[in-house]
């Protein structure tokens, strides 16, 4: 596959180790208006780095966007009249939506829209896709590029928005809820290393459970919660000062707030 990501920022950089480590193509551009702040993926062999949208576009047939909201438009009438029947767009861009992306290259292209996260770096993202009428045709492509970096799932397009706060966001939200544990750690007596040790990989077994067996983390919760015992006397102090609803909340006002700034 020749891949080019235009715009490599945060989630570009993280998406280019993720297809650097799990040698997903043939070729790979990247794009940055200061490509000298990327300059360092031309030690990759194959990769490509620089600020030319178009020289990308020209040598590649998987274009995966990932600029700011703001600076699609503007890249997409770049290029558009280099894309061909070879080219699959495939946008990352938040809240920017299919038929406005068809308002400014057609309906005949083949288009995708991909909600990864950060965790694409380490080939586990969670990534939600969704296209448009044509782009059915290359799905298949897509789910085979976010499949090997982790997890795909294709969800109809009204709930990118929701698959954006979820997952996306969502990186940000399980690193704060690990800080706390490490945090909490610390107090118990842990040294700060030990400290994260603890969490990252508690967090990890406790995912790891739940994609192994399938089952309601309630079920996982009730083999650990000995009658009268302090897991039970934890939990029940987490709940009395909300836990479950300050997340609750916290995912609510993340979705009002994307769905405001999308709106603009
Ligand atoms: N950061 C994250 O965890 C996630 C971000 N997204 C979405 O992906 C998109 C990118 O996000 P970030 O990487 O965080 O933003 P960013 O601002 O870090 O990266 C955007 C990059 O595009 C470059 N750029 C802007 N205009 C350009 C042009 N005309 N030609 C070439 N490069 C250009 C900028 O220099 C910058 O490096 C956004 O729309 C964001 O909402 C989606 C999922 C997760
Ligand atoms: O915080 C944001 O608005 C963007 C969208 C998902 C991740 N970063």
């Amino acid at each position: 596959m020749k891949i080019a990501i235009l715009g490599t920022g945060n989630l570009g950089v993280s998406l280019a180790k993720g297809l650097i480590f799990s040698n997903a193509f043939t070729s790979l551009y990247l794009t940055k208006r200061n490509s000298d702040a990327i300059k360092d993926f031309e030690e990759y062999s194959k990769v490509k780095v620089t600020a030319d949208n178009r020289e990308a576009v020209q040598n590649s047939d998987i274009l995966l966007l990932s600029v700011q909201p703001t600076q699609l438009e503007r890249i997409l009438e770049e290029i558009k009249d280099l894309l061909t029947d070879k080219h699959v767009i495939i946008s990352t861009v938040t809240g920017f939506k299919i038929p406005r992306i068809e308002a400014i290259i057609g309906e005949d292209q083949f288009i995708i829209r991909a909600m990864p996260n950060t965790a694409i770096a380490v080939g586990k993202s969670m990534t939600c896709l969704c296209c448009n009428e044509k782009g059915k045709k290359r799905i298949a492509i897509a789910e085979a590029i976010f499949n090997r970096l982790g997890t795909s799932i294709i969800i109809p397009e009204n709930k990118m928005q929701a698959a954006t706060v979820i997952c996306a966001s969502g990186i940000a939200f399980w690193m704060r809820l690990i800080r706390a544990t490490s945090q909490g750690a610390v107090q118990l007596g842990f040294d700060a290393k030990e400290a994260q040790q603890l969490a990252v990989h508690t967090c990890l077994g406790a995912a790891s459970l739940l994609i192994e067996s399938g089952k309601h983390p309630e079920e996982e919760i009730d083999r650990v919660t000995t009658p009268r015992g302090c897991t039970i006397e934890g939990l029940n102090e987490m709940e009395h000062n909300g836990l479950s609803s300050s997340l609750i909340k916290g995912l609510q006002a993340s979705f009002k707030k994307i769905n405001n700034i999308s709106e603009k």
